[in-house]
């Protein structure tokens, strides 16, 4: 039986990964293949559902345990395959937490029981060019920081300058590009901007081969970023919000998260990646909406409250 393709989409948080994912979203819809989503999300919620439309869609909500993630992996794989045929699925797309290894999706895919069924494509793996340098130095980052976007980067099959349009100078793009290759000297290498250009590689590559590859894992462990999902409850303004993130900026490496406005009464979605705050009115009429908000970094107290 022809096996599942399966589209590994990594990277560290806030590198592109989700805009990556609804980019692939479309290539396969266009190709009219039919995929299922795993989106392997940090916190208990995921934030990002409402982009996700009548689609296949399996979560794995407690990503950032290392080694937990192996079991939610195959519950999810095994309820998976038991759909797979009926559906006609041919495509897996799987968006991993920016925190977690990659090496440990790898393996499980490894398994006897699933290699069987499923082949990985390809591991793409995202690279935020604007602090790919601030991430990945000693002065700026911690080791677990910097150990883990190795390990992303030495697992990608397909590397993805992504953000490039924040690079303003080519002697900055040549920088980060060296200190990729330093880890991985290997992985084809393509410059974008919001995902641009990663599905047009891959319909390259399906025409110019179809043979499975083999990928070698590393694997390392221990880090210690967490996610902190946090409830709203009181009534809050975008300032307040946007006070809280800058307060604590040292420690946080990503928030995102859905909340009401008290200004305007209305909800919002908001991103907070690499010190940027974007917002997006809610266009969906959810009853009894509750506010969340997922914060994500390194040292951060046990209990948070804005
Ligand atoms: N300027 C710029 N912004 C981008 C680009 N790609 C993505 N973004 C923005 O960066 C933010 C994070 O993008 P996502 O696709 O959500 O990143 P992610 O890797 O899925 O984030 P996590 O799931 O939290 O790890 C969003 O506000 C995007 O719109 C890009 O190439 N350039």
């Amino acid at each position: 039986m022809k096996k599942i393709n399966v589209y590994l989409i990594n990277g560290f948080l806030g590198s592109g990964k989700t805009t990556t994912l609804l980019k692939c979203m479309e290539y396969f819809k266009g190709k009219n293949k039919k995929y299922a989503i795993i989106l392997n999300e940090l916190g208990e919620t995921n934030i990002e559902r409402h982009l996700f439309h009548d689609e296949s869609l399996y979560e794995l909500l407690n990503g950032c345990v290392c080694c937990s993630i192996k079991d939610d992996l195959r519950t999810t794989l095994d309820d998976l395959t038991e759909t797979l045929y009926k559906e006609n699925i041919e495509v897996v797309l799987l968006e991993g937490t920016g925190v977690a290894n990659p090496s440990e999706i790898m393996e499980t895919f490894n398994e006897k029981a699933y290699r069987e069924v499923f082949h990985i494509a390809e591991s793409i793996c995202l690279i935020d060019s604007l602090h790919f340098i601030e991430y990945t130095s000693v002065f700026s980052s911690s080791k677990e920081v910097r150990q883990l976007q190795k390990e992303q980067i030495e697992n990608g099959t397909m590397l993805v300058l992504n953000k490039i349009d924040q690079l303003s100078s080519k002697q900055a793009i040549e920088k980060v590009e060296k200190r990729i290759r330093k880890i991985n000297a290997d992985a084809p290498l393509i410059h974008s901007k919001y995902g641009n250009g990663v599905t047009e590689f891959l319909e390259k590559k399906q025409i110019n081969s179809n043979k499975e590859h083999s990928i070698s894992f590393h694997h390392h462990h221990h880090h210690h970023i967490k996610a902190i999902k946090l409830v709203q409850t009181t009534a809050m303004t975008k300032r307040d919000l946007r006070d809280f993130l800058k307060n604590n900026q040292d420690k946080l490496l990503r928030a995102k998260g859905t909340i009401k406005n008290s200004e305007d009464q209305l909800w919002y979605h908001f991103q907070y990646a690499s010190g940027l705050l974007e917002w997006q009115k809610v266009s969906e009429n959810v009853p009894n909406r509750k506010g969340e908000i997922i914060i994500i970094g390194e040292k951060l107290p046990k209990e948070v409250s804005i």
